[in-house]
C-alpha cells in the first residue's frame, strides 16, 4: 500500500517525502510543478535510497486524480498541495479559492470513490487570524485576514462536514507556525519564484548577494524589540510531525487539529542577528512601515501534538538558519527555473 503526497515536489512536500521513505512507505506524488521543480523528487530519491511514483498532474483534473488511484493502492493522503501566498491571493481570490477549496473537494470526491478515508491536511496558523492570546491553543477562536487563509479554514470546515456525515473517515488537520530551514544535506530546500515574501528566504537572499537589503516591516510592534514575533520551526522538525500524523490516520478515526510549532517566538531583529552569526554575512536591513495584515505575535501552544501524537520539534534557531544557509550556497539558483515545464507524467526512475 502506498501513501499519496499532493504537493510533494513542493518545500514542505519533499521533506515530508524523505520522512515518510524512511519511515518506510511507498510513496507516490502528484504536483503540477506550478510552484516547484521534480529535480526536488530526484534529490529526495538521492538522499533516501528509495523510488517515488510521481505524476505531473494537477487536482482539478479529476480524471488524472482518478487514474492515479486506479494504477496505485492508495491507503492514505498527505494533501500538501496548494497556492500560499498571501498578497498574490488577496489578487486573485478567486484562483485561490478554486485551486485549494475546489482542489481539495476533487481530491475528497475521488478519495471517497475508491474507499480511501485516511487523510493529513496542510493547515496553517493563518486560521487563528489575529491571535487573541499566545502561546495559540488549538481551541482558539479561529479566523481569517485574507482569502488565503480562508481557504485554510473553508477547507478545515468542508473536512469536519466530510466526517460528520461518515466517521468511517480520519482527518487530521495541521496548523503549520512557520516553517525555515532546508535537508541538513544541503540537497533539497526552499526555492521560492520571483522575489521572496518571507523573512528567512528574503535574508537568504540579501547574505548570498542577491538583493540588497533587508526590509523589516515595523519595529513599533509591542514586542521586547518592537519587531514582530513568529514560531519559527524546522522544516525536518515539521515533516517528522506529518511522519507521525500519519501513524495516527492509519490507526484511527476521527478528525482533530494540531498545531506544528515550537512553542518558542523569536522576533525578526532576532533572526538577523543569529543569521548573521551562522552565515558569517552582514545582513543590511532597513526599517520600514508595518506589512499590512501582520500581526505583532504568533507562536503555539504545542503540547497537543506532543500528548497525542508523540511529537515535538527538536531544532532550534541556530540550526534553522544553518541549513538554510547551506542550502542557499549549494544551490544558489534553487533547483534551476529551466527544467520546470520539461517534466510530464513520469516515473522517476
Ligand atoms: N510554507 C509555509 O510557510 C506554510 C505555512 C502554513 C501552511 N502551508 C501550507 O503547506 C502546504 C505546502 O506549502 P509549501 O511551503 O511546501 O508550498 P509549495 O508551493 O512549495 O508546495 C505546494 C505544492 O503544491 C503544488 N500545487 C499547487 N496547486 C496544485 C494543484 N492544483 N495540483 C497539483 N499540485 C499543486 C505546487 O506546485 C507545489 O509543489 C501548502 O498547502 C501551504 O498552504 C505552508
Ligand atoms: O521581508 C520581510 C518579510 C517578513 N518580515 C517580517 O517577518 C515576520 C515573518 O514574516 P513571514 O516570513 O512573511 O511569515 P508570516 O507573515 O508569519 O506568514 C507565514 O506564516 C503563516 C503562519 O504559518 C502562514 O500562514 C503564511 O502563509 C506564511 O507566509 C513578520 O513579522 C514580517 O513582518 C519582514 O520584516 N521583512
Amino acid at each position: 500500500m502506498s501513501i499519496l503526497v499532493t504537493g510533494g515536489a513542493g518545500y514542505i512536500g519533499s521533506h515530508t517525502c524523505v520522512e515518510l521513505l524512511n519511515a518506510g512507505h511507498q510513496l507516490v506524488v502528484v504536483d503540477n510543478l506550478s510552484n516547484s521543480n521534480a529535480k526536488s523528487l530526484e534529490r529526495v530519491q538521492e538522499i533516501t535510497r528509495k523510488r517515488i511514483q510521481f505524476y505531473k498532474a494537477d487536482l482539478l483534473d479529476r480524471s488524472s486524480i482518478e487514474m492515479i488511484f486506479e494504477q496505485n493502492p492508495i491507503e492514505a493522503v498527505v494533501h500538501l498541495a496548494g497556492l500560499k501566498a498571501v498578497g498574490e491571493s488577496v489578487q486573485t481570490p478567486l484562483q485561490y479559492y478554486e485551486n485549494n477549496v475546489t482542489g481539495t473537494v476533487i481530491l475528497c470526491e475521488v478519495m471517497k470513490k475508491f474507499g480511501v478515508k485516511k487523510l493529513v491536511f496542510s493547515s496553517s496558523a493563518t486560521v487563528y487570524g489575529v491571535p487573541k492570546v499566545v502561546p495559540i491553543p488549538e481551541h482558539a477562536p479561529l479566523g481569517a485576514t485574507n482569502p488565503y487563509g480562508r481557504t485554510k479554514l473553508m477547507i478545515e470546515e468542508i473536512l469536519r462536514d466530510l466526517y460528520s456525515s461518515d466517521s468511517a473517515w480520519s482527518i487530521l488537520l495541521l496548523r503549520y507556525f512557520n516553517p525555515i530551514g532546508a535537508h541538513p544535506s544541503g540537497l533539497i530546500g526552499e526555492d521560492p519564484a520571483g522575489t521572496p515574501n518571507n523573512l528567512l528566504p528574503y535574508i537568504s537572499q540579501v547574505a548570498i548577494g542577491k538583493l540588497d537589503e533587508l526590509n523589516i516591516y515595523g519595529a513599533d510592534y509591542p514586542t521586547p524589540d518592537g519587531t514582530g514575533i513568529r514560531d519559527y520551526i524546522h522544516v525536518v522538525d515539521l515533516a517528522r510531525g506529518h511522519q507521525k500524523a500519519v501513524d495516527k490516520v492509519l490507526t484511527g478515526h476521527g478528525i482533530d487539529a494540531y498545531n506544528l510549532g515550537t512553542g518558542k517566538g523569536c522576533s525578526v531583529l532576532e533572526m538577523v542577528r543569529i543569521f548573521e552569526k551562522v552565515s558569517g554575512k552582514v545582513i543590511p536591513y532597513r526599517i520600514v512601515e508595518r506589512r499590512p495584515g501582520d500581526v505583532a505575535l504568533c507562536y503555539a501552544d504545542p503540547t497537543k501534538a506532543k500528548k497525542h501524537l508523540g511529537w515535538c520539534a527538536e531544532y532550534g534557531i541556530e540550526q534553522m538558519c544553518r541549513d538554510s544557509w547551506a542550502w542557499n550556497v549549494q544551490n544558489p539558483d534553487g533547483y534551476g527555473r529551466d527544467i520546470h515545464e520539461e517534466h510530464k507524467s513520469q516515473v522517476l526512475a
